[in-house]
């Protein structure tokens, strides 16, 4: 059935998923609060800043306004940077009438509150206007998703149907949409492997090699699920597509911003500088301090977590960062598994 979809962030996500849903035949309203770039992306079907080269299909149309964009939404996909979601839900809330499903795709959770996204629309929608809250996560960079290049991601939801519908609405011949109810693991592994793929780019910004990514994306691995165990995830969830198969892309992959922004700073830029010269969102800086503040509420040992926030908050140098990884206390590989499995 054709819908019609507004997505709310004209970024190289938000974008991206405005084309799969245009090629399923679904008539998209792409909201960004950037009336110039709104403009270009009507005027010559183009997103330059965000997929240069690419060439926007037909049925998105550009919007502005986001009262406009909102008119007879029913479906509204949420691809803002996680810093701004609170603002733009207050917005949307302000402007809409009838309940809405919401589709988030950003990967994150919120410093202070620790929050999850789920959690945070929770909070901010009125009840009345909030039908279900749906995630989709999965290794997709928007790069290659924009190319039709083959893509898999997972739905997730508390409400199984809303996942379904989410599924049939984007799922095509290069982007399928696999089902998981483990919203909490599911949120977790996105949001969580946005630091493993800094601390991979630090690596290979020191010089170090494979090994070493290859040490970062299972130790990684452990630590996320480690914590994600704890808050509620299922361990099994992990090793799915939010949890292994987005590390892996995220840790290897140039597209990434995450590893970029790693890669600059194993090379001796500053943060800030860093972060003034990417032009789109590094995630990971955020949730680092998240992740770090939630594994002394839960109690869980996230060394690598903690070796980065050091990096990023408190100027310690990166190669001193990585030896003292390599000096902790020697320990047994699978202590933390048998853990996880033992307290379910
Ligand atoms: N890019 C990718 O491959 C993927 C990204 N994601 C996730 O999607 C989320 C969005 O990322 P992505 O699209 O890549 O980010 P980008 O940096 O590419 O784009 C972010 C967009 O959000 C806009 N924006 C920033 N602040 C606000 C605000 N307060 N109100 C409205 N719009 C705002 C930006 O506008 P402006 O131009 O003014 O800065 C820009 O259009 C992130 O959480 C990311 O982790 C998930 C999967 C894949
Ligand atoms: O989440 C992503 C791919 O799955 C995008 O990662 P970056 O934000 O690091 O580019």
């Amino acid at each position: 059935m054709v819908e019609q979809i507004t997505v709310l962030g004209a970024g190289s996500w938000g974008t991206a998923l405005a084309i799969v849903l245009a090629d399923n035949g679904h008539n998209v309203k792409l909201w960004g609060h950037r009336p110039q770039l709104i403009n270009e992306i009507n005027e010559t079907r183009k997103n330059e800043k965000y997929l240069p080269g690419v060439v926007l299909p037909e049925k998105i149309e550009g919007f502005s306004d986001l009262k406009q964009s909102l008119a007879g939404a029913r479906t509204v996909v949420l691809a803002v940077p996680t810093k701004a979601i609170r603002g733009v839900l207050s917005d949307i809330s302000k402007v809409i009438n009838d309940a809405i499903i919401i589709v988030h795709v950003s990967k994150g959770i919120e410093p202070d509150s620790l929050l999850r996204i789920s959690e945070i629309i929770e909070e901010e929608m009125p009840s009345q206007l909030l039908k279900d809250v749906v995630v989709l996560s999965g290794p997709s960079h928007a790069e290659e998703v924009s190319q039709r290049h083959i893509t898999t991601v997972t739905s997730s939801s508390k409400n199984m149907a809303a996942a379904e519908y989410i599924q049939d609405l984007f799922i095509n011949q290069h982007f399928r949409v696999y089902t998981n109810p483990d919203i909490i693991g599911v949120e977790i592994g996105g949001a969580l492997k946005n630091i493993i793929a800094l601390a991979a780019g630090i690596t290979d910004g020191l010089g170090y090699g494979d090994n070493a990514k290859a040490a970062l994306i299972t130790r990684g691995l452990a630590e996320i699920a480690r914590l994600g165990s704890k808050m509620g995830g299922n361990p099994l969830t992990f090793s799915g597509l939010t949890g292994i198969g987005d590390l892996i892309v995220t840790c290897t992959s140039v597209h990434s911003r995450n590893w970029r922004a790693g890669n600059l700073l194993g090379k001796g830029q500053k943060l800030e500088e860093v972060l003034e010269n990417m032009g789109m969102v590094v995630e990971g800086v955020r949730t680092t301090k998240a992740a770090y503040q939630l594994a002394r509420k839960y109690n869980v040992k996230m060394p690598i977590t903690e070796a980065l926030y050091d990096v990023l908050f408190n100027e310690k140098e990166p190669k001193i960062a990585v030896d003292s990884l390599m000096a902790r206390v020697k320990t047994h590989e699978m202590e933390d598994l048998v853990n996880i499995m033992e307290n379910r």
